[in-house]
């Protein structure tokens, strides 16, 4: 059973979901056993062996290694990330022009057997980059930008850091609110309406405090970095030009597979904030959502499931709420779509105006080293999940409005 026998609240210990740091995998490992040094070793060089368009050279002689060696899911963790970090750097080490078409073995048969083991695609994602790719600079202190950092990075310097950085307090901003969610389940079920009304007012108070910390993208990440570099090192294989077919993984298939990017459309989060509220997106945007959750841990994407399986709070309020529930209802609705509305101006910073800046630079043709000059056009209209942008979010935004409630 997912809940509590006495009806409290959904346990999300049960899901993986620690009380301190929700979806975030709580103080991931930063070293692997020492068997597995030439995978450490590896990721710990990216920067500088894609920029000597070196790494594809260096993988290809790299030893095929046993992964019988891994013991603990944060092991596993760990070096789904370093290899998830290193297949990026191998297909996208030459841009969008000479990719390629094969994973070689050594890294294609460990990477999809530690892949099978966990559950998740054997592409980075969302959970890698982000939720397993942080520590603290100093052990003793506090979850706060200056003082973490990330375990290890691709091309994009400070801006890659502060990219996955702030997103990673974007979560943790939203633990309260996962919190909330598991307690409201509980109160609808008993029911106990001051218990859910309490529990409404902390979620909306912790998407709030999600909006703010998305607000520090502005701080930490250059647009024409994260358009001209970053994307690409975050792109997948599927529906993608620049790769076609998708990829083949040597050692592990006859066929070619294809994967979408990482991105936090990946994080468990607003999917369960739209579960809970009783949030229906419209079928397109409800196609590319669902298929998102296939690149989540399983027990996050199970958590999921048992909330929208659970009673509805939406109907519990709107046959039963009295006004005041109904109001701290609509607060949490309009909390996400302010959310959801901000998300829409940081893309339109990131991708839309940068895009434009990226076509007029290379219009220009004077063969400038300005980074906009390289990038990936492949992209232009979508993003790194592989939808089409502006059309989807706002989608997304306007079935969130439509939440609300009479009051
Ligand atoms: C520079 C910063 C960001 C950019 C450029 C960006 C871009 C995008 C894009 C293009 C999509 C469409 C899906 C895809 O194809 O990947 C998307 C979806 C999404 N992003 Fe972001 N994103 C950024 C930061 C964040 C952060 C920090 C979060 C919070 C964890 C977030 C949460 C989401 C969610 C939940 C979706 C799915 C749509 C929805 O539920 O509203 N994004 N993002």
């Amino acid at each position: 059973m997912a809940r509590r026998e006495n009806g409290l609240c959904i346990d999300l210990e049960k899901f993986h979901v620690s009380e301190a740091c929700g979806f975030v995998l709580p103080e991931p490992l930063t070293v692997l056993p020492g068997f597995y040094q030439p995978w450490m070793e590896m990721a710990n060089s990216l920067t500088g062996l894609i920029e000597q368009h070196q790494l594809r050279r260096e993988v290809n002689q790299m030893q095929l290694l046993s992964t019988n060696f891994l013991t603990g899911h944060k092991q596993l963790r760990l070096a789904h990330l370093a290899l998830s970090f290193i297949t990026m750097g191998y297909v996208w080490q030459d841009g969008e022009t000479n990719t390629t078409k094969v994973l070689p073995r050594n890294l294609a048969v460990p990477f999809c057997k530690v892949s099978e083991i966990l559950g998740l695609p054997p592409i980075l994602v969302h959970a890698d980059c982000v939720l397993a790719n942080w520590k603290k600079k100093d052990p003793n202190g506090s979850m706060e930008f200056g003082n973490l950092d990330t375990i290890f990075v691709l091309p994009g310097g400070d801006s890659l850091k502060g990219f996955f950085l702030v997103t990673l307090l974007v979560e943790m901003a939203a633990v309260q609110g996962i919190k909330a969610v598991s307690v409201a389940a509980g109160a609808v079920l008993r029911p106990d309406d001051d218990s859910l009304e309490n529990a409404l007012q902390d979620l909306a108070k912790s998407i709030k405090q999600m909006k703010e910390a998305l607000k520090k993208m502005d701080d930490h990440v250059d647009p024409a970095t994260f358009y001209g570099v970053i994307r690409l090192f975050l792109s997948g294989w599927k529906d993608n030009p620049a790769i076609p077919e998708g990829l083949l993984y040597e050692g592990v298939a006859e066929e070619t597979r294809q994967y979408s990017g990482g991105s936090a459309a990946q994080s468990s989060t607003l999917h369960c904030f739209d579960e809970f509220l009783g949030i229906r997106h419209n079928r397109e945007s409800a196609g590319f959502l669902d298929r998102m959750r296939d690149y989540m841990p399983p027990s996050h994407k199970a958590l999921i499931q048992i909330i929208a399986s659970g009673p509805s709070v939406r109907e519990y309020i709107v046959s039963k709420g009295s006004p005041a529930l109904r109001e701290t209802y609509n607060n949490c609705v309009a909390a996400l779509v302010d959310l959801r509305n901000h998300h829409i101006t940081v893309v339109t910073r990131y991708i839309s105006i940068t895009a434009a800046k990226a076509k007029a630079e290379k219009a220009k043709q004077t063969g400038s080293a300005h980074v906009l000059q390289r990038a990936p056009s492949a992209l232009e209209e979508r993003g790194t999940g592989g939808s089409g942008i502006m059309c989807f979010l706002k989608n997304v935004r306007d079935t969130t409005k439509r939440g609300m409630i009479d009051i």
